[in-house]
């Protein structure tokens, strides 16, 4: 049964609610990978939307950018006194989602105290430095961001140029901006909100450059909030979309920190001038992979998010006709929109079940490393490297499709999908642009062709194996496996030309780097392939785990128009393998698993069991009751506080006055 069902809802979304075929309620413990995790987001909601002072004071698309962060730290503040009764205090999860829930997508104040600052304290702080400041960090009695990128430099950290230099004479670290390029550019929260920062600088011990290293560092007076002598700090000014955040700018002129303040539970600096280093070269990379490993489960409820805007709206929009001529139809009827949207809701929960196994990965690998095992770092710096890019990239094209779907009124801010947009596709960039990370994976893909060639194959780990096997033919008898067996070729056979054409390219003479940026788009090629099938084969077990039967043969049916899809999306790569004939059954498929989920489509979208006040949309309302809300919405706009503007008085009408003479 659909739970979203109320009296006063439009009727044809209340139709396409009874003919769906499973319990809402059910699937969601299903996507959020228990009951109860899923109740206590319904809970939260329901708790949320009691609470008057925690509601919008207008709709966000009213607001000027000062508003927008005036409203997220109220709200912050708020939260911050009514957390304890709302939410469990030790669970991220619910953390995220509350603010979410409460201020939305746009950004606040604390979005990355949460992310980015609290867990490089809590992981790479000695046990000394996290009593020191974990604790205050918790409570929020500092705000914290994460400093590491510069004006000059993002995705190439070996340069930045920001230095933390040693003085064993005060036994404090001086930090230095020493050119413009080497201003800190874009930390979420630094511009006017922090007081703390986690400040990532070249660490120089007598004279010598230990690379990159995590420095706690005060920015702002406690007391005052105003920028401690030797800061310079200010936000960045607006950006395409997630403008309640205050990204900012900071510079350093011989700013001192006690030694103590550098986070040494990997590396060390002794207070003899010694460097002790970390058990791994890139352990201090280790906050950016964590983000990394949540961004496919992020980035597939922001997907989420579009289509239960799109397929909703389309289930109520009627536009032309199909055979019977008397009522125009529902557009989500057609199957051009269908197409548009089904696959990417069977991706939406592809990119969630596999970002729960990431971060169940990330969290194992955590204690491994803490327990002094770093040799899990690589699979998972690969795997999140690739899974960033791959579902970053096709999160924005999903969002733009449904966008699209719902016509003029998709352009419109009463959508809102515009602003999901513009936050989501921040992730192409963000925690590592989309194409140096892909080369990161291909580093990997590259390495374990190599071993296979050196009769090592066996040493390949489990994600990798596939790159040795020898697939020359199909039965088309397409279940799952065989798809996912067709996906292994594609990917294969791309890994191995890409690698190929990089050593052929060595072989004659090339240098490593040249060799390897001539190669680099098919390099690219081959991590979206190898990731795409990740993806594929998580989706796979995942539905084979479910135990409820009706809810598995809906994911069954989205199953199979994830795998027709993806299969079709990727038909070049598989020309060697696959007939025209072959192909065209594959194309068929896809039509009739269309057909198929079409029932469910409302469901499994009310399924990610997002509210109203989480999702700000006039189009994607659960009621469905669209048309007076929009006319509503576009009344309550500033503009149309008054009848007659002053642009009018003072331009147009004299303009008009004027020409009339
Ligand atoms: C509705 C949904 C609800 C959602 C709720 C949340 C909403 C949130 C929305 C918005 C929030 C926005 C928040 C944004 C926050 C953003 C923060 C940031 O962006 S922080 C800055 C991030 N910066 C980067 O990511 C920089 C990218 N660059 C790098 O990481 C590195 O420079 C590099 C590209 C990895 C290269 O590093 P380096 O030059 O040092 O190394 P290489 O020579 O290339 O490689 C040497 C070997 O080391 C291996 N390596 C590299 N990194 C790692 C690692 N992390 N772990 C393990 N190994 C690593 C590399 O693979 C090489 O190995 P070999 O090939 O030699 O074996
Ligand atoms: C919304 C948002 C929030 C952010 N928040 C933070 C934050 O809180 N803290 C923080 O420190 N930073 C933050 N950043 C910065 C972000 O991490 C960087 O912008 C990102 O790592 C990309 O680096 P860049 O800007 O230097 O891109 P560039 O590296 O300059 O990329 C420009 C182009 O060059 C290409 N390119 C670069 N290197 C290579 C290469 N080796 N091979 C092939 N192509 C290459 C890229 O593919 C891209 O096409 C944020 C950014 C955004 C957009």
């Amino acid at each position: 049964m659909n739970q979203s069902i109320k009296p006063g809802d439009n009727p044809d979304l209340t139709e396409e609610r009874l003919s769906g075929t499973f319990d809402t309620n059910s699937m969601a413990a299903v996507i959020y990978g228990s009951d109860k995790l899923a109740q206590r987001r319904r809970e939260i909601s329901e708790a949320v939307s009691r609470i008057p002072e925690l509601q919008d004071s207008k709709p966000c698309p009213f607001m000027t950018r000062e508003e927008k962060i005036l409203e997220g730290s109220r709200k912050s503040a708020i939260l911050n006194r009514l957390l304890p009764g709302l939410i469990d205090l030790d669970s991220f999860e619910e953390t995220v989602f509350i603010h979410q829930e409460v201020i939305g997508i746009e950004g606040h104040p604390l979005a990355l105290h949460e992310s980015l600052f609290i867990p490089p304290i809590a992981t790479q702080g000695t046990d000394e430095q996290q009593k020191k400041w974990l604790g205050r960090a918790q409570r929020r009695e500092i705000i914290g961001c994460y400093a590491q990128t510069e004006l000059g430099h993002g995705s190439n950290l070996r340069a930045l140029e920001t230095t933390a230099t040693f003085d064993i004479s005060s036994q404090e670290f001086i930090l230095n901006s020493p050119t413009i390029t080497s201003l800190k550019w874009w930390p979420g929260a630094l511009g006017k909100s922090a007081n703390w920062s986690i400040v990532i600088a070249n660490l120089i011990v007598h004279d010598k450059n230990h690379g990159p290293h995590p420095f706690m560092v005060q920015l702002r007076d406690e007391k005052s909030h105003e920028p401690l002598p030797g800061i310079t700090v200010g936000d960045i000014g607006p950006k395409m979309a997630f403008n309640g955040a205050d990204n900012g700018f900071l510079g350093f002129e011989n700013y001192r920190i006690p030694r103590e303040n550098m986070l040494m539970r990997h590396s060390k600096v002794t207070p003899d001038g010694g460097y002790i280093r970390p058990p791994h070269a890139k352990i201090g990379y280790s906050g950016m992979v964590r983000v990394r490993s949540r961004m496919a489960a992020e980035q597939g409820l922001f997907l989420a998010h579009a289509l239960t805007i799109a397929v909703r709206y389309s289930a109520i929009r009627r536009q032309g006709y199909l055979e019977d001529r008397s009522r125009e139809v529902k557009v989500l009827d057609y199957q051009t929109q269908q197409h548009r949207l089904f696959p990417s809701i069977a991706r939406a929960y592809a990119f969630i079940f596999c970002g729960f196994e990431t971060i169940r990965l990330y969290d194992q690998l955590l204690i491994d490393v803490q327990n002094g095992n770093t040799s899990g770092m690589a699979d998972l710096h690969a795997l999140t490297s690739g899974l960033k890019s791959v579902v970053t990239h096709q999160t924005g094209e999903g969002i733009e499709q449904a966008r699209m779907a719902c016509g003029g009124h998709g352009y419109s801010m009463a959508s809102y999908i515009s602003e999901i947009y513009g936050v989501a596709i921040g992730g192409c960039t963000y925690e590592g642009e989309n194409m140096v990370m892909l080369l990161q994976l291909a580093r990997y893909l590259v390495k374990s062709i190599e071993m296979i060639q050196n009769g090592k194959s066996k040493n390949l780990g489990p994600m990798v194996a596939y790159l040795a096997a020898n697939e020359s033919e199909i039965d088309l008898n397409l279940g799952p496996n065989e798809y996912l067996k067709v996906f292994q070729y594609a990917a294969r056979s791309q890994a191995w030309r890409a690698t190929e054409k990089f050593q052929k390219l060595r072989n004659s003479g090339m240098s490593k780097e040249q060799a390897w940026n001539q190669a680099s788009v098919e390099l690219t090629r081959a991590s979206r392939l190898h990731t795409r099938l990740y993806i594929m084969s998580t989706f796979i077990n995942h539905v084979g785990s479910v135990v409820d039967q009706k809810i598995k043969k809906v994911l069954i049916d989205l199953l199979n128009v994830h795998i027709t899809y993806e299969v079709m999306d990727i038909g070049i790569y598989v020309q060697g393998l696959l007939s025209s004939d072959q192909m065209d059954l594959i194309r068929n498929q896809l039509y009739v698993s269309l057909e198929t989920i079409r029932p469910n489509a409302v469901s499994l979208v009310d399924s990610f069991q997002i509210s109203d006040m989480q999702l700000r949309s006039v189009l994607g309302r659960r009621d469905g009751n669209v048309y007076e809300n929009l006319f509503k919405w576009a009344k309550s706009c500033p503009l149309n506080d008054k009848d007659v503007l002053e642009s009018v008085t003072k331009y147009l009408k004299p303009m008009m006055d004027k020409s009339k003479l």
